[in-house]
């Protein structure tokens, strides 16, 4: 099933986390509601938080209570919710909002997706992270099809970033996509990212001069590290503008890149998930292996 289109028809910081702080939560069966009071107090100075859960299906049930708890936060606030969806392992991870209670209780219709990075591959191509979305997620919910804001797969690497960052630019003027006062980038409500295992996010890959990108709103890669070669990404000056990011571990994959990302390991080198921060609240969730070198 296909949804949404392409989209070419539209014209700080939070300070290091010392490995076992306070901040460190173990939340083992946790099943508390989320406090987004406190966040929004805490603007001044953007939080850090690490939650470790017992397994990947506890992290799961979190995630879903995670996303569904802001969503009816924006959407009561704003009227609408901006959601932004990398691809890998985190679709799966989102797998109970397609369920019992969330399928039916959140607001699907105000939601608005987007993609941190995407293949240039066409939509029905296995490596699309659009395809991976739709079919993991957002085949299963009454999410409207326009307000799914997929990359053009008929334009090059150039042109579909140029071709998104003008579909953005459209939705901060309408007010669908929020504007940071503080930065001017775009302010999405959420940004939902995964994490490889040398510490890539979205397709910002380590020791990648896209890294250091500071005007652009999404650039295109063509010598991707990982397969395939030709990406189109958000930029670490976008991201870092969010009001809320769940970066999203499971496994022992990654353990190392948690490890250097949140623990003492010494290493001087900054993974790309270590630049990652938020204007509100930036939280890891992960499950027990991930986090078992911490
Ligand atoms: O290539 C990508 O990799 C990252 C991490 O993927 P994972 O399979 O290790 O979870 C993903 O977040 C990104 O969207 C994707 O294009």
């Amino acid at each position: 099933m296909m949804l949404g289109r392409n989209v070419s028809f539209l014209p700080k910081p939070p300070t290091n986390l010392p490995s076992n702080s306070t901040l460190l939560q173990y939340l083992l069966g946790r099943t508390r509601k989320r406090d987004f009071r406190m966040a929004e107090t805490a603007h001044a100075t953007a939080k850090r938080m690490v939650e470790v859960l017992g397994s990947e299906e506890e992290l799961a049930a979190a995630l879903a209570e995670y996303v569904a708890d802001l969503s009816d936060k924006f959407v009561r606030e704003r009227g609408l919710f901006t959601v932004v969806l990398s691809g890998g392992y985190l679709i799966d991870l989102l797998r109970k909002l397609a369920e019992p209670p969330y399928a039916e209780s959140v607001e699907w219709s105000k939601w608005h997706v987007f993609w941190l990075d995407e293949r240039v591959v066409p939509k029905t191509h296995p490596d699309s992270n659009y395809k991976l979305a739709c079919d993991g997620l957002l085949s299963k919910v009454p999410i409207a099809p326009e307000n799914v804001y997929a990359i053009n797969d008929t334009l090059s690497a150039e042109g579909a970033a140029d071709d998104y960052e003008a579909c953005i630019r459209y939705l901060v003027q309408s007010g669908v996509v929020a504007s940071s006062a503080a930065s001017k980038f775009p302010k999405f409500d959420l940004m939902l990212l995964g994490m490889g295992p040398d510490g890539h996010v979205a397709s910002l890959f380590p020791g990648h001069p896209l890294l250091d990108e500071k005007e652009r709103w999404v650039t295109f890669i063509k010598d991707s590290p990982k397969p395939p070669p030709q990406r189109i990404t958000l930029t670490f000056p976008v991201i870092n503008s969010s009001e809320y990011i769940a970066l999203v571990v499971a496994g022992t994959g990654e353990v190392d890149a948690v490890h250097t990302a949140l623990g003492n390991s010494g290493d001087a080198k900054k993974l790309p998930a270590q630049m990652v921060s938020s204007e509100g609240e930036l939280t890891w969730f992960l499950d027990k292996a991930a986090a078992s070198k911490l």
